[in-house]
């Protein structure tokens, strides 16, 4: 099962290696505005998912906004310890 270290280490490689087809690539390129939309657009349908829905809906929305918080992160060039430090 993938980790959230083991998404952000592949989400990194793709900004690397630019394969094509990625659409973490595409978002990169679209820039921060773009990526922030999604952000925000995953958290609110967590709280809906969470409120209304499924265990496992909730699951997969909550799995979409650690994935969009990771690509705000690769886009900003923060590291898990910047982040981590403020846990
Ligand atoms: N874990 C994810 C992931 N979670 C969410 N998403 C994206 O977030 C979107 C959210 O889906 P929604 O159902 O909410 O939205 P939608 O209406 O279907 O899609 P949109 O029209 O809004 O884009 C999906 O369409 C994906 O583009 C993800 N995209 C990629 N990954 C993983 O990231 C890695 C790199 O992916 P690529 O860069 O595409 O190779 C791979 O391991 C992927 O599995």
């Amino acid at each position: 099962m993938k980790t959230f270290e083991d998404l952000f280490d592949e989400l990194k490689r793709r900004a690397e290696e630019r394969p094509e087809g990625s659409g973490t690539v595409a978002m990169l390129d679209k820039g921060v505005h773009a990526i922030g939309k999604k952000l925000v657009e995953e958290a609110a349908e967590s709280w809906m998912a969470a409120e209304f829905q499924s265990r496992e809906d909730a699951a997969e929305e909550i799995s979409q906004l650690l994935y969009w918080t990771q690509v705000m992160m690769v886009a900003k060039g923060l590291t898990l310890d910047d982040v981590y430090k403020n846990l």
